[in-house]
């Protein structure tokens, strides 16, 4: 990552709006009628329903949603008591990550006051209006009597993030990282540097996963916190140290583990060479850590290394906490956050550093390592499945132990809604995953030996859409699997060129000279073509060895299709196979057709591929509203020797509406007018598309239907899902080679539900 310099966060904060968040409306105020809706005289009556019933703020107002960030300032990072205000650009940080990582709305509230009575009064005072409270960069020790105070004042999820939140994240760090170097928490000797909010923290989270408090010495910024030190608070005194040292450079010689939550730059490189074998350092102080990555590094092989950096491996930040702790305490309207829900987040998040990263992710960090590993300890902050992974958890925990007000019934829908809050899912998919996993079907994937073709075999194989059959060298797929820690050790690999594999591929070049044998094929050459992954696996299919396959990532679209057709070819009573993608919009999924098979359709073709795309969507439990598009709006372009294609779709409109009465289908129509019912209906009232909203659109030639997906999925930034074959007796697809694994894991639960 390139170096982020002063000027640049300076210009950041400072460009068009300052700060870096606004207050947004949520309803909508475009009239005086809204306007009184939304203020007096309308706004009484949810006041007086809130009066009435306390509960129904939940209801009527954003509270729900709402965590105050607040600060007095006197802990900022590692710099120290720079004042309320100066700790407001971190405030609104914080703000805008619960924003863009939990959807949690949030006010940043900079007290200006260090006394402990004025800030527990003031927070008591407006806790009211909000559904958390996350307290921030307040100094140690008040930091504690203001959060145990509180804790007993207010009735909502409340934490001191410098506290908790370090604290799970970083204990979750050395779960894994204690795994990996093969060492017990509680032999483990540990040093922590700082005694302050997040390292008294911390150390008693690890204390109550196992490590032991005669075995950790703690410093602060005077040295050593031993016995016969008489300037101690009562936090720092139940950390005293018997043994004999004094300085940093004595207590970290020998120790297993360095937990940095001080300051910048304590920690030398000898430190580093004195510690025991396999050590690992957690130098965790903001902005620079207690020994920079590189440095310490460089000292030694055997080292296990975090920083609260995002430009080095090994992120511990808290970032990977809060924002999914308060959304799963929100959601069950939590009275508090208590230590099992801090337990349920640090699990949740040492379990998810084990599970094979999504591409998404690799892509982000631009890494092909995120691998679970010395430099894969800990999740990264941009994974998505945080969101679903930890919220749940500490949502479970807290109804576990009975401070839930509103439990969650539906784990399912819940973590639905939570993808859905942050776009990452939509309904249509859900369902279809839903379906795949009441029936999953056998998928051979021709081209096994491809990384992202893994990938997707992990995640279907893992969560149950799909059972996965591999087709390439037995050998390099099980090397690919166990270097990049997949979990698919009983999958079934096929190599064709094996010789368990001739029986097999010798009944398949039968079967392909007795379809072929009048189109020019000898039984040599069908041997030949066995060999072949796409002939091999789409035999497979044809002899039911297989419901479905997958190709197209390393092989040629035509290399797949054209054997694909002629082996197996559309259902009997079709002369055609056409193709649909799925373009999942804001505003829901759109269904285009044709978009890769048939490059200049006659009346046929496209009267087929519009029942075929019709029968599609109804898979979907959609009742298709069909749209065929043109440039012309019905009858508005006069036929001529030159609108040949226009007048096939009229011709085609005319056949549909006579045959098939019962197809909503309407056209030639702009895409516009198409999409719009508004100002279709005011100009075109006649159509039998009526007041619809049309979801189905088919183009009158391949050309348009292609270069129309692909201008939404660039521009408009929709997803697409495709190209699903329509026709086929068996079902083969074929994704495109610039393809994500995401796409492919979509087709794949497509193609089981299209087999079952
Ligand atoms: N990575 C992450 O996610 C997080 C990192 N942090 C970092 O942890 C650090 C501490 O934050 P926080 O606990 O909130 O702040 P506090 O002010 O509560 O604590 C700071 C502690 O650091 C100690 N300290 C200062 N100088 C030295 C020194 N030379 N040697 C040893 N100890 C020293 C202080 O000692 P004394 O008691 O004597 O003053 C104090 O105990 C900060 O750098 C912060 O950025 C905090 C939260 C999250
Ligand atoms: C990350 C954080 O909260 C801190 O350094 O204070
Ligand atoms: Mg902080």
């Amino acid at each position: 990552m390139a170096k982020i310099t002063k000027e640049d966060a300076l210009r950041y904060h400072a460009e068009g709006r300052p700060g870096k968040l606004e207050v947004a409306t949520t309803k909508p105020h475009s009239t005086q009628r809204d306007l009184s809706l939304a203020y007096s005289p309308g706004v009484a009556h949810p006041c007086l329903e809130i009066e009435k019933n306390f509960d129904d703020i939940y209801k009527y107002t954003s509270k729900g949603n709402l965590v105050a960030v607040i600060s007095n300032g006197t802990a900022v990072l590692g710099l120290g008591d720079i004042g309320a205000g100066a700790g407001k650009p971190v405030m609104e940080g914080k703000g805008f990550l619960f924003k863009i990582f939990a959807d949690i709305d949030v006010f940043d509230i900079e007290i200006d006051n260090k006394n402990v009575d004025a800030i527990v009064e003031t927070v008591k005072n407006i806790a009211v209006t909000f559904g958390g409270i996350n307290l921030e960069d307040f100094k140690a020790p008040e930091c504690f009597e203001v959060e145990e105070r509180l804790k007993r004042e207010v009735q909502i999820p409340l934490m001191h993030d410098d506290q908790h939140g370090t604290a799970i994240i970083c204990s979750a760090g050395i779960i894994n990282a204690l795994e990996l170097s093969g060492k017990k928490l509680d032999e483990a000797k540990i040093v922590i540097s700082g005694a302050g909010a997040a390292a008294i923290a911390c150390a008693n989270l690890i204390i109550s996963l196992g490590a032991k408090k005669e075995n950790m010495i703690m410093l602060d910024s005077k040295g050593a916190i031993r016995a016969d030190r008489n300037d101690l608070n009562k936090y720092k005194a139940s950390f005293v140290t018997h043994r004999n040292v004094r300085t940093l450079a004595e207590a970290i010689a020998e120790s297993d583990i360095f937990l940095g939550l001080s300051q910048a730059n304590l920690v030398s490189k000898e430190m580093v060479k004195s510690m025991a074998k396999n050590p690992v350092i957690f130098a965790m102080a903001n902005p620079d850590p207690e020994i920079p990555y590189d440095e310490a590094m460089s000292v030694r092989t055997d080292l296990i290394m975090a920083t609260g950096r995002s430009d080095f491996p090994n992120q511990v930040n808290n970032v990977l906490g809060f924002p999914y702790i308060f959304r799963g305490a929100l959601d069950v309207r939590a009275t508090c956050i208590n230590e099992e829900m801090k337990l349920a987040a640090v699990y949740a998040l040492a379990r998810l550093a084990k599970e094979a990263v999504p591409e998404s992710v690799s892509k982000a960090y631009n890494a092909t390592n995120l691998i679970f590993g010395r430099e894969y300890i800990i999740p990264k902050p941009l994974d998505p499945r945080l969101i679903y992974t930890v919220a749940p958890a500490v949502a479970q925990a807290a109804m576990d132990s009975g401070v839930a007000r509103k439990p969650i019934e539906d784990w399912d829908q819940y973590k639905l809604e939570l993808s859905q809050r942050m776009g990452l899912d939509n309904q249509l998919l859900h369902g279809l995953v839903v379906r795949a996993k009441q029936n999953p079907k056998k998928i051979v994937f021709a081209e096994g030996n491809n990384l992202k073709v893994l990938r997707a075999a992990n995640e279907v194989q893992h969560d149950g859409i799909a059972v996965p059959v591999l087709l390439g060298n037995v050998e390099e797929i099980k090397q690919l699997i166990s270097q990049n820690q997949f979990d698919l050790n009983d999958i079934s690999i096929i190599d064709p060129h094996a010789k368990e594999s001739d029986g097999t591929r010798n009944s398949f070049a039968g079967l392909i000279w007795q379809k072929r044998q009048r189109k020019g094929i000898t039984l040599e050459e069908a041997n030949e073509l066995t060999f072949n992954r796409n002939y091999f696996g789409i035999m497979m299919v044809d002899t039911g060895m297989a419901d479905a396959m997958i190709s197209g990532v390393t092989s040629h679209y035509g290399d797949v299709m054209g054997p694909a057709l002629r082996l197996i070819g559309p259902k009997p009573n079709l002369n055609h196979i056409s193709s649909m993608y799925i373009v999942m919009t804001k505003k829901g999924p759109l269904f285009f057709a044709d978009t890769s098979v048939n490059l200049d359709p006659d009346v046929q073709t496209l009267v087929e591929t519009t029942l075929l795309t019709a029968d599609e969507v109804r898979k979907f439990n959609i009742e298709p509203i069909i749209a065929m598009v043109s440039y012309s709006n019905f009858g508005s372009v006069k036929s001529s020797e030159h609108t040949k294609a226009l007048d096939r779709v009229r011709q085609t409109i005319d056949y549909l509406h006579k045959n098939h009465p019962e197809l909503i289908v309407d056209g030639e129509v702009q895409m516009n007018f198409a999409l719009n019912k508004e100002l279709r209906s005011q100009k075109f009232p006649f159509t039998s598309l009526e007041n619809r909203d049309v979801n189905t659109i088919i183009f009158p030639n391949l050309t348009s239907g292609n270069i129309a997906y692909k201008l939404i999925q660039e521009i408009g930034g929709a997803e697409a899902i495709g190209p699903i074959l329509m026709g086929m007796k068996k079902p083969i697809h074929v994704v495109p080679t610039e393809c994500s694994v995401r796409e492919i894991v979509n087709m794949i639960t497509i193609a089981v539900v299209d087999a079952q």
